[in-house]
């Protein structure tokens, strides 16, 4: 691993060295710095391009790194920058692949950047916790201007090199050969003034409603992030650089670092980040694993059903350049869903077009629809998307054995059916996989693939890969009653419900649990999911009766105590959004709007009188441990029962498909972060008080940890050798 220089006539070629994306260690840092010396103090040198090995330039610090002392860092990038920046000798980054965070910094040092067309360049340190600490929030403003360089750095980004171009980050973006065109322009620009490419000497451009701009961004990040510190951050550092001169705002820029550093977010993020990695290296108990089996390509896929999930994995298919073909039952089903293909497909196209994809008609699979299950004879895998209704879904995989050549996969997107039930009608149960995609399937990235008793590992290896081909992050879980995602979910739901039953007000909790970092408190969640959707589901899965009793309820089964809300609203046709009354009113059916809904006020006290509930009004952070804790507890029993292979899969799971606020690292590492004892403590102490909820007896795994401590996260499995994975 390192750098080396290459005397190309007068240019000095340095090349990034650190497979597998140049990240810049200190190793690596201190080598750049070791050659760039050189290439300066050589007087034969009179230019020097920068460049990444095997086509990627940086994809900036090593995370890995970050948990290393400072002291043992080596020299800081900054420095670097600076190096670079004001040396008298042009320098010219040539950049393939990716230039990220630092990476994008050290270009930004550059006096000029080539762009391969296919590179993407971006600041994504928000999404880490930390903010650009090596002048990003300084040089970037004063390159493109306050509001560009404000939604990059708070966004994260990553923008494609036409995008790029037109917003001014690189000079020149080119077809092939781009470590050529950087030496060509390179040996073109020596000897030519270097003052209007030293970014740190420019003036900041400002709009004249800078600090109306700033305060929108503000109001937006609070939104987004809600809770996380950093985008705040990234905001005042970018303040810096409009109020202050570039020395004293690479003071700030470094203070505002130190704060981050200092709190958890850093090291939850890194976490999460390198988690949605350690996912994809999945292993049987079988010893088979992501590096011993190779998965089957998938040239043509079919999916069946053209429902809103449907729908949207057509679109994920076409997105990935798989041809498709739509199956649906009936004419009048067909062009419904085809007319919703199309729009989406549409939609995907513009956005495309918009991303600088100049033949976006042609990056998109083709899509063919038909009522012919006789069109799936040849097709590599089929994905089933009707709804849920194991009876149907029996009937059509029993239909699709005796289509389908021997060789396709089949695939059922259930969100918590039984895969082993649905395999057994088939011919090739080996080959059946449950594929959950989340809704809309062409946007959400989490896909969760299911294990049954019988699945082989090729069908694992190949869903996997599809996942990731999809642009998804594959969670392998097993084959339990509403696999890992929801099983968590609806205990929390429940915990939800029952806080109304007692007197407390949605609004109030669905607020608390979204200042936590929530994309969406429960109420608002349940009214988007459907509640007809969620009241199938907790009667099919024990967690409610399916009859009802003219709004008075009895609330418990077998000592359990369960509320009867959901079923009472939908028999007063609020299933949520779509019908324009839920648990909220909005403005229209479908509307988006959640308003308070004083109808629903009333009857909420009503219905607390006429059942005698007990009322318990309870305090913001009571909300959080009631609401949350069974999450984190059901996630213990999760891994108990061998239903995921660590914590990390939940983790994803919950970051990727639930909304959950990544600056905590998904529930379970929230819980080494709160401490295992303390939530102990807090559920055995709810369970006395209401030993008639499951859900919050404490799983013995998480007393055996609690016991030990508080472990890392990392050492669980370690620790706890009987707990093992039956994927
Ligand atoms: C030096 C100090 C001064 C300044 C500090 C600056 C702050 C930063 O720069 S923070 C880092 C900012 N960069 C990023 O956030 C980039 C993160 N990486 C990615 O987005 C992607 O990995 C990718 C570079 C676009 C490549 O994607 P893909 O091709 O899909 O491969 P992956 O599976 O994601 O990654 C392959 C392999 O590389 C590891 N990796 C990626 N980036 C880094 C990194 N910055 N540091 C260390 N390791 C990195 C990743 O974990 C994978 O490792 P495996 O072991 O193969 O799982």
């Amino acid at each position: 691993m390192a750098t080396f220089r290459h005397i190309c006539d007068s240019v000095a070629v340095i090349t990034l060295s650190n497979p597998p994306v140049n990240a810049l260690s200190s190793a690596l840092i201190q080598a750049l710095q070791k050659a760039l010396g050189e290439a300066i103090r050589d007087s034969a040198v009179e230019a020097i391009v920068i460049c990444g090995d095997k086509g990627k330039f940086c994809a900036g610090a090593d995370i890995r790194e970050f948990n290393k002392p400072s002291q043992k860092r080596g020299p800081h990038l900054l420095l670097l920058t600076d190096l670079i920046e004001s040396n008298k000798k042009p320098v010219v980054a040539a950049i393939e692949g990716v230039a990220l965070g630092g990476g994008l910094e050290l270009a930004l040092g550059c006096h000029y950047r080539v762009a391969h067309v296919q590179a993407r360049v971006g600041l994504p340190e928000v999404l880490l916790g930390i903010l650009p600490a090596a002048s990003g929030t300084q040089r970037l403003p004063r390159l493109i201007g306050i509001a560009a360089a404000l939604t990059l750095i708070t966004t994260g980004k990553y923008v494609p090199a036409r995008e790029a171009l037109k917003l001014g980050i690189v000079d020149k973006v080119v077809g092939e050969n781009t470590v050529d065109e950087a030496i060509r322009l390179a040996k073109k620009v020596i000897g030519q003034p270097l003052g209007s490419r030293q970014l740190s000497t420019l003036p900041v451009q400002c709009p004249p409603n800078v600090e109306a701009l700033l305060a929108e961004a503000m109001v937006k990040v609070k939104k987004q992030f809600r809770g996380a510190q950093s985008p705040q951050a990234c905001i005042e550092a970018v303040r810096a650089a409009v109020h202050l001169p570039y020395t004293e705002g690479i003071k700030k820029e470094q203070e505002l670092y130190q704060f981050l550093n200092a709190t958890h977010e850093p090291r939850a993020q890194q976490y999460a980040f390198f988690a949605e990695r350690e996912v994809a290296k999945w292993t049987l108990p079988s010893g088979a694993s992501w590096k011993t089996v190779s998965p089957q390509p998938i040239h043509t896929a079919a999916v069946i059903g053209l429902g809103t999930m449907g729908s949207g994995i057509v679109i994920s298919l076409a997105k990935a350049q798989i041809p498709v073909i739509a199956l649906e039952k009936d004419k009048k089903q067909l062009n419904i869903g085809s007319k919703a293909v199309i729009s989406l497909l549409d939609r995907e196209t513009l956005k495309m077009k918009q991303l600088g994809h100049t033949e976006a008609t042609n990056s998109l699979g083709p899509v063919r629809f038909t009522l012919d299950y006789g069109e799936l004879r040849d097709v590599d895998i089929v994905i089933e998307a009707v709804f849920e209704n194991m009876i149907l879904k029996k009937e059509i995989f029993r239909h699709l054995s005796g289509i389908c050549k021997p060789e396709a996969f089949l695939c059922t997107n259930t969100s918590g059916l039984d895969i082993d039930e649905i395999a057994s009608v088939t011919d090739r149960p080996q080959m059946i996989v449950g594929t959950h995609f989340y809704a809309p399937a062409h946007i959400m990235k989490l896909l969760e693939v299911v294990h049954g008793r019988y699945t082989s590992s090729i069908s694992i290896s190949t869903a996997m890969q599809l996942a990731k081909n999809l642009g998804k992050i594959g969670v392998l879980v097993g084959n339990c009653p509403l696999f890992v995602g929801n099983r968590l979910m609806v205990l929390y739901l429940q915990q939800a419900i029952f806080l109304v039953e007692e007197g407390n007000k949605l609004e109030e909790i669905d607020q608390t649990l979204e200042n936590f970092g929530l994309a969406m408190g429960p109420f608002q969640m349940m009214d988007l999911a459907g509640l007809d959707t969620l009241w199938g589901c907790h009667v099919e899965h024990g967690l409610a009766r399916p009859e009802q009793s003219s709004g008075i309820s009895t609330h418990h089964h077998s000592s359990k105590r369960y509320s009867q809300l959901l079923g009472i609203l939908c028999e007063k046709s609020r299933f949520g959004q779509k019908s324009g009354q839920g648990w909220y009113k909005y403005e229209k059916p479908g509307g988006r709007k959640a308003m308070s809904d004083p109808w629903l006020h009333n009857f909420l006290s009503e219905y607390h009188g006429v059942n005698n509930f007990k009322t318990q009004k309870i305090t913001q952070e009571k909300i959080i441990e009631w609401c949350l804790y069974v999450i984190i507890n059901e996630g213990f029993k999760v891994l108990e029962d061998g239903m995921a292979s660590g914590p990390e899969d939940i983790d994803v799971i919950y970051n990727s498909g639930y909304g959950w606020p990544k600056h905590t690292g998904g529930p379970m590492y929230y819980a080494s972060l709160v401490g295992l004892p303390v939530v102990l403590t807090k559920l055995e102490k709810y369970y006395e008080a209401n030993p008639d909820i499951p859900g919050l007896k404490p799983s013995s795994l998480l007393k055996n940890l609690a016991a030990l401590g508080n472990p890392p996260l990392k050492e669980w499995r370690a620790l706890l050798g009987s707990w093992s994975s039956k994927l």
